[in-house]
């Protein structure tokens, strides 16, 4: 996956759910830390969109404990051709720690996706596109989910998008929580490349996310 336009992920836990995707999204994100048996899951995969797999750890606001095994299990699914794409932090990548997974992926073909979560604030302009820097030289992606406090967070959020977007870096960005929420359907308009949204509200797997038919609908009457 080469993420050179805007990509929509449906977030889910269960593979299963993917015929009702189909519709909306473009890639399936399968958070491996919130689903049973997530290995198995993935053996059994036969959807027709590919997927992102995300094993979010729970230092970054995921449920994945055990660094090492969890490290482990993505670099198993990405051995899958049905994996496109693998989300890492950007903190493993910064330590060391995640590189063989990178490495790894990208022997299977998998892209890598570098995240960021603040889900206090958003830091300022400075830090926000300091940070996108380093994940864009980490990975192919670099992506920023913040929480907006204030309209003007969102707005520097988009600032940091657009800027860095002419400058030819892939990023996804988005802002949590509720004054952040329109930034889902609005950021790709700046140059954000992945958006996510559960197939039902009630499976939100952030803060503020839009349904993913809503999401869907905003983000292609947005960009016309
Ligand atoms: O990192 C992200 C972005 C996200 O946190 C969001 O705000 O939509 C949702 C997560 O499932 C995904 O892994």
């Amino acid at each position: 996956m080469t993420f050179d336009s805007f990509t929509l992920a449906a977030s889910t836990a269960v593979l299963a759910d993917e015929p009702h995707a189909r519709d909306h999204a473009d890639v399936v994100e399968f958070r491996m830390d919130l689903a049973d048996d997530p290995l198995s899951q993935l053996a059994d995969y036969d959807g027709e969109l590919p997927i992102l797999a995300t094993n979010r750890a729970s230092w970054e606001g995921g449920e994945a404990t055990g660094d090492e095994s969890r490290l482990d299990a993505l670099e198993t699914a990405a051995e899958y051709d049905t994996v496109a794409a693998i989300d890492l932090e950007l903190e493993c990548l910064l330590s060391g720690e995640g590189n063989r997974v990178a490495e790894h992926a990208r022997k299977h073909d998998s892209a890598v996706v570098a995240s960021i979560h603040d889900f206090e604030e958003t830091p300022d302009e400075n830090r926000l596109r300091e940070l996108l820097e380093q994940a864009t030289d980490y990975a192919d992606v670099g992506k920023l989910a913040v929480t907006a406090n204030s309209r003007s967070d969102v707005l520097d959020l988009l600032s940091v998008t657009n800027r860095l977007t002419e400058r030819g870096r892939t990023v996804a960005t988005m802002a949590m929580g509720e004054i952040g929420r329109h930034s889902r359907a609005v950021a790709p308009i700046y140059g954000s490349k992945i958006g996510y949204a559960p197939l039902n509200s009630a499976d939100a797997t952030a803060p503020g996310q839009y349904d993913l038919a809503t999401l869907s609908q905003l983000v292609r009457e947005l960009q016309g």
